[in-house]
């Protein structure tokens, strides 16, 4: 009798590997949200995989000199167990731990129905597999060899006090009864299994997403543009390239803000955004370095070509409207810093791209100034 579960990430096996005692409330309340949907994905396959394995341990028991009692017992576990552990998981201040306690009872019982089988090779070791490849995909070793523990302890004791005697010899009727679960459980374990590691990537890409980009823009933020500035300055020493650095700021961004309010100061950084990504080459890797400035890394490009590209952007920007607010003329403001091999680390070649924008808003704005 055989349930097919995987474990999520954010319930079980924290349970399992040990929890946080100190978290805020809603994060309790979204654990325990998940936790529940964890449980909610143990029934249906503990429904299917309990009444499949009623009728392998069937098989085997009609051939057992055993009392009414054990058949009350198999109907029990087979077709009402899985709906009544169900309701307590669900019901449980801690599903996770309701749901670990259910599955050392189909582990307890899994023992129960070897013995009671007299240790019939083919459907004892379906128990023992099934048994295992839940409890390992639910919490890894630990709850493997807990379940492990549980199981032969249940089956031993059962054998010492039922006297029941071993049959061990599956005959062909039974291997064939025992066919379906033996197809249909893998199959579906592999199912459930492929359905979490697509969920998993979908998370990791997602979690990469938030971790690399600047949520208003989309353009990488600060810290990963900063470790794709080192690793073009890395490049530029090892194989003698050329890469150029712009750093640019909005003019009197401060002022927009305060006169056409949040709003449009947010519809200029995304403009801004738009032309950079547009006019530059994709491979110009832009980032938001701050609320109002933006760093652009040209990658096999000299000084020179970097500012004709950055002459281009600002033209457009010249005929561009926001069309939130007409009369606001964005413009910009650039320090450009060509990669100099004296230069000792990338945090130098930043410097000296800042240094170039001091420059320019010094000498007035709207302008583009190369660094000395
Ligand atoms: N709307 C909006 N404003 C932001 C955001 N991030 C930062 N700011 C504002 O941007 C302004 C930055 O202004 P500064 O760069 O210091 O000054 P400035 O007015 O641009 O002046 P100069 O750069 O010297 O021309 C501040 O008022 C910040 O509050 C954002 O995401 N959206």
């Amino acid at each position: 009798m055989f349930l097919i579960i995987m474990s999520d990430d954010h319930g079980f096996s924290r349970w399992f590997y040990g929890r946080s005692k100190d978290c805020p409330t809603h994060l309790n309340e979204d654990r325990h949200r998940s936790a529940r949907r964890f449980a909610r994905r143990v029934y249906l396959p503990r429904v299917i995989g309990l009444a499949t394995g009623f009728f392998c341990v069937a098989s085997v028991l009609v051939m057992q000199p055993l009392s009414g009692w054990w058949w009350l017992l198999l109907v029990a576990n087979g077709f009402i167990w899985p709906h009544f552990a169900w309701q307590v998981a669900d019901r449980s201040s801690d599903p996770v731990r309701a749901e670990i306690r259910n599955l050392m009872v189909d582990s307890f019982m899994g023992g129960v129905w070897i013995a009671a089988m007299g240790i019939n090779a083919l459907p004892s070791a379906l128990i023992v597999a099934m048994m295992g490849m839940n409890n390992i995909g639910c919490g890894g070793v630990k709850l493997f060899v807990c379940g492990l523990a549980v199981l032969s302890g249940a089956c031993v004791v059962t054998l010492g006090l039922m006297h029941i005697p071993l049959n061990l010899e599956t005959m062909p009727s039974q291997v064939w009864i025992c066919m379906p679960l033996l197809i249909i459980y893998p199959i579906y374990y592999g199912l459930v299994s492929y359905r979490t590691a697509i969920k998993l990537a979908e998370h990791k890409r997602r979690l990469m997403q938030l971790s690399t980009r600047d949520g208003m823009t989309g353009v990488y933020n600060r810290r990963h543009w900063e470790h794709l500035l080192h690793g073009e300055y890395e490049n530029c020493q090892r194989y003698q390239r050329n890469a150029t650095l712009l750093l640019i700021d909005i003019d009197h961004f401060k002022s927009i803000n305060d006169t056409f309010g949040h709003d449009v100061g947010d519809e200029a950084i995304l403009a801004i955004t738009e032309h950079l990504q547009l006019t530059l080459r994709v491979t110009d890797v832009v980032g938001r370095f701050g609320g109002d400035e933006f760093g652009v890394i040209m990658s096999g490009t000299p000084q020179e070509s970097a500012i004709q590209a950055m002459i281009r952007v600002c033209e457009h920007l010249d005929t561009f409207r926001l069309p939130c607010a007409p009369q606001v003329n964005l413009q910009v403001s650039v320090g450009v810093a060509e990669f100099d091999h004296q230069m000792t680390s990338y945090r130098e070649w930043l410097k000296a791209a800042d240094v170039a924008l001091y420059k320019a808003k010094n000498a007035g704005r709207g302008r583009i100034e190369a660094a000395a």
